[in-house]
């Protein structure tokens, strides 16, 4: 690779401390249990303010940055949040909507779901320019069309999207060219409350994370349900009350667990994970030669010969999971041979692997001969094993690509140091604990304090 920082050189927001220090060449052993999943956490809280009821929330990874930042987004506009260690308890009776905090917005990208709370409160909102991962063009067009769809006023610029206080139509169709997951939530958040109105997705996002925060909506009153070919139907009632739920345990720490199982020739039991939510990565990683088994309490994973390279092209779910490339990369550093990853969804996702680099990981990026689902060129990394990382000075570039550049430092020879570990901390509450508590020489280093 002859670039060194891909093009991260143009971020000048790289942090260099707080940093994380890892001294690789432990196999990781040992049993742990999976933290709350971030991707329904996030649109789980904005959904339990949709109820001037108090919603209970358990399970809920509050250590994460980006958790932190929407509850702060939410309490601005006018939601009660308490946090009692894990749990929340949310209540949306003083929603006042009104112009959010454009820094604490444009750092998180489900600052974006706030316009469908808002759709719900029939309140007025400006939402400047979300932010989240920097892992190509995050557009936001599919969400624009299915408010407008649905018939609230909505005004788009350079600045931001302003949801104009409006009402829904009585009968609405959305149709996305590809199920948008924040699109998909947005619309139901915007849809889900009327005097028996009827909004129905087509091709909406069916992932797990989307299924949690349906099933915790319905259990607030909500009517949502499957019609047909990943159609959502949903009915509006006129306000929904206050329940209690569990978020769903985190499967792409399950993922970044597996990864650093199988790099490190380890051993080690994920508990309360079902292997269904994961089923197409399973899939592939069993063809590495990597043994994984169900059992009644999670997933089993052991290290037992040499991986074998196997490929990958992303796709919405059930396929492949964009989140959980970068993971799969870092574990066919160390395997036998070629292996080719496609990246179909996000077009600036393989920024990680200039860093990789630097350890001694053999990757080319080619460009593709396709187009990502947001229309930007498509690239393929290519990836040759080699039998030996080496520990080096590597930066987060985003939170999965930090994931798997902590994940290659475990199985490097020598120490690795990762700056700009805000990235990491947006998605892993605590991963010194996570691999710490399985063997890993982990530790998070703050020179200043
Ligand atoms: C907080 C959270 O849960 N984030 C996840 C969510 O992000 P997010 O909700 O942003 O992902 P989407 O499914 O909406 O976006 C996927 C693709 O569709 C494109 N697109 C999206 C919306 C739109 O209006 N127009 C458009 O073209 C995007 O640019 C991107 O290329 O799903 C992504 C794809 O699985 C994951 O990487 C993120 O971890
Ligand atoms: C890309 C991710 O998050 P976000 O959409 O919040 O940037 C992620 O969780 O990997």
């Amino acid at each position: 690779m002859d670039q060194v920082f891909g093009n991260l050189a143009l971020q000048d927001t790289i942090t260099a401390e707080p940093y994380i220090e890892i001294e690789g060449g432990v196999s990781l052993r040992g049993d742990i249990s999976l933290a709350g999943a971030k991707n329904s956490a996030l649109p789980s809280i904005v959904a339990a303010c949709l109820s001037s009821d108090e919603v209970v929330l358990h399970n809920v990874p509050v250590e994460i940055n980006d958790v932190r930042l929407l509850i702060e987004l939410l309490i601005e506009a006018g939601a009660k949040i308490e946090i009692h260690q894990n749990s929340l308890i949310c209540c949306g009776s003083g929603w006042k909507g009104g112009a959010l905090d454009e820094l604490v917005a444009g750092k998180i990208r489900h600052s974006l779901l706030l316009l469908g709370a808002s759709a719900f409160w029939g309140s007025s909102l400006f939402l400047p320019l979300p932010g989240g991962c920097s892992i190509g063009s995050r557009k936001h067009d599919l969400h624009v069309l299915a408010f407008k769809a649905m018939g609230f006023d909505m005004i788009e610029n350079e600045m931001g999207l302003l949801l104009n206080e409006s009402r829904i139509n009585k009968e609405s169709n959305i149709v996305f060219h590809y199920p948008t997951f924040g699109g998909t939530i947005n619309a139901i958040f915007a849809g889900v409350r009327g005097n028996g109105t009827k909004v129905t997705i087509y091709n909406a996002a069916c992932n797990p994370e989307v299924i949690d925060v349906i099933n915790l909506l319905n259990k607030m009153g909500a009517q949502i349900r499957w019609v047909n070919n990943n159609a959502l139907e949903i009915i509006g009632v006129p306000a929904l009350r206050g329940t209690v739920h569990n978020i769903m345990p985190d499967r792409i720490i399950a993922a970044t667990l597996i990864s650093a199982t199988g790099i490190t020739k380890g051993n080690v039991n994920i508990h309360n994970i079902s292997g269904e939510v994961l089923a197409a990565e399973l899939t592939t990683w069993r063809k590495t030669g990597l043994q994984i088994d169900e059992t009644t309490y999670g997933l089993t994973v052991r290290w037992t010969k040499r991986l074998q390279p196997v490929d990958v092209v992303t796709s919405a779910y059930p396929g492949f999971h964009t989140d959980i490339q970068p993971l799969h990369t870092a574990l066919m550093l160390l395997s036998d041979g070629t292996s080719t990853l496609t990246e179909t969804i996000l077009d600036g996702r393989f920024e990680y692997c200039y860093q990789l680099a630097k350890m001694g990981a053999n990757i080319e990026i080619v460009p593709g001969n396709f187009n990502c689902v947001n229309g930007a060129a498509g690239q393929i990394a290519i990836i040759k094993g080699v039998d030996r990382l080496k520990g080096s000075d590597v930066v987060a570039t985003d939170i999965r690509g930090g994931a798997a550049v902590a994940v290659a430092a475990l199985a490097a020879e020598g120490n690795t140091k990762i700056t700009n570990i805000y990235q990491i901390e947006r998605g892993y509450g605590n991963i010194i604990d996570l691999f710490g508590s399985l063997g890993a020489n982990i530790k998070r280093v703050s020179e200043s304090k």
